[in-house]
């Protein structure tokens, strides 16, 4: 449905993005994410045909819409916007706003065009009202409507959710995934914030320097990190150091493991293994002790930052009840499905 192909967008000769593959089929939803500046509004902004490429291409529907031969002006690319700020008119009525992009239809068919879409994105009644009489929420929910009413192909999203806060992000978010899913559109959003991304997306792009990092499902990208970068954006985790001591096992502070997935390692290899917070468990038997240093409760659970007495720190998400002191020495013990490893660079 949407493929982009060695993609490089430049401004003024200066390129900010670079050599960007991936695709999404039908009805798939796509996140990008990554630091500030790395390009992924710019992304955004080529897929809809508000910047030119300089290298590669963009498909729709197997069609070329973007290369450095074709640049297909936006209006003719069926692709719909939602934008940070939602971009509403503030002298139009809700349902004018969402008639705004329903052009050629007669006006009986645009009146229950509109209905139809208030009752999609949850608003039935609210189609008289003014922007201004309307939650942030709402006013996202009548950005998603006018934007699907024209029937777009793809839907492209940048930050729709930062000015909204953090309660209703979650909700609204999980809500805008299902309307996505039931009309079955291709959509890509761009976001700052990571679970918005987990709670939204078939497949995700993390994205360095104008550069995609990683192009995987959000299960791939949290446990088969592709490289360091990737593993340190995506969730809570630190790199502690190992040596290979056969080609089946790597030894750390934190006790002797099994790997399975690098086949290339030596013995003697020296590696980082990532471990997440979640792959800590609370064990008094284990023989490895660690300090607690700092905690952060987090209701069902707490987050502990520990420090092995080998001197490096890990840190645990135990189940609340497991309410250790600071200060206090617990038993600790690794318990993972696989060793995620990066092979030290000599
Ligand atoms: N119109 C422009 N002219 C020149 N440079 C630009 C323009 N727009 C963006 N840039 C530069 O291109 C790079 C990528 O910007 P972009 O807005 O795509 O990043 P982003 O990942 O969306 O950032 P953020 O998360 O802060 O919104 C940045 O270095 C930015 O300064």
């Amino acid at each position: 449905m949407l493929e982009l192909q060695q993609l490089a967008v430049a401004y003024s000769g200066h390129t900010v993005v670079k050599d960007i593959s991936l695709s999404l089929a039908q009805g798939q939803i796509g996140c990008l994410v990554g630091p500030s500046g790395c390009g992924k509004t710019t992304l955004l902004r080529a897929i809809a045909g508000f910047e030119a490429v300089a290298q590669g291409c963009i498909r729709l529907q197997q069609q070329i819409v973007s290369s450095s031969t074709v640049q297909q002006v936006p209006e003719r690319r069926h692709v719909g916007m939602v934008f940070q700020d939602f971009a509403l008119f503030p002298h139009l009525s809700v349902a004018d706003n969402i008639a705004f992009g329903l052009q050629g239809l007669t006006k009986a068919n645009k009146l229950n065009k509109v209905r139809e879409l208030l009752q999609l994105v949850g608003l039935p009644d609210l189609g008289q009202r003014y922007i201004h009489q309307l939650s942030g929420g709402q006013q996202q929910r009548v950005a998603l409507a006018r934007a699907l009413a024209p029937q777009p192909k793809v839907l492209l999203l940048d930050e729709p959710f930062s000015s909204l806060d953090t309660e209703l992000r979650e909700g609204l978010a999980r809500e805008i995934r299902q309307i996505l899913q039931q009309l079955h559109i291709t959509a890509v959003l761009v976001t700052h914030d990571q679970n918005e991304a987990f709670a939204m997306a078939d497949m995700i792009g993390v994205m360095q320097h104008g550069r995609l990092q990683q192009w995987a499902t959000p299960y791939e990208l949290y446990h088969k990190p592709a490289n360091r970068f990737v593993a340190d954006f995506i969730g809570r985790g630190v790199l502690l150091p190992g040596t290979v001591v056969d080609g089946a096992q790597v030894a750390t502070n934190l006790g002797i493991f099994q790997q399975r997935y690098n086949a290339d390692l030596a013995v003697g290899d020296s590696v980082d293994v990532l471990i997440r917070p979640d792959d800590i468990v609370h064990d008094d038997n284990s023989g490895v002790t660690a300090q607690v240093l700092d905690k952060a409760f987090r209701g069902s659970h707490i987050l502990y930052q520990l420090k092995l007495q080998t001197g490096e720190q890990v840190q645990c998400l135990a189940l609340s009840h497991h309410n250790h002191a600071i200060g206090e020495q617990i038993g600790i013990r690794l318990d993972l499905d696989h060793l995620v490893l990066f092979p030290l660079l000599s």
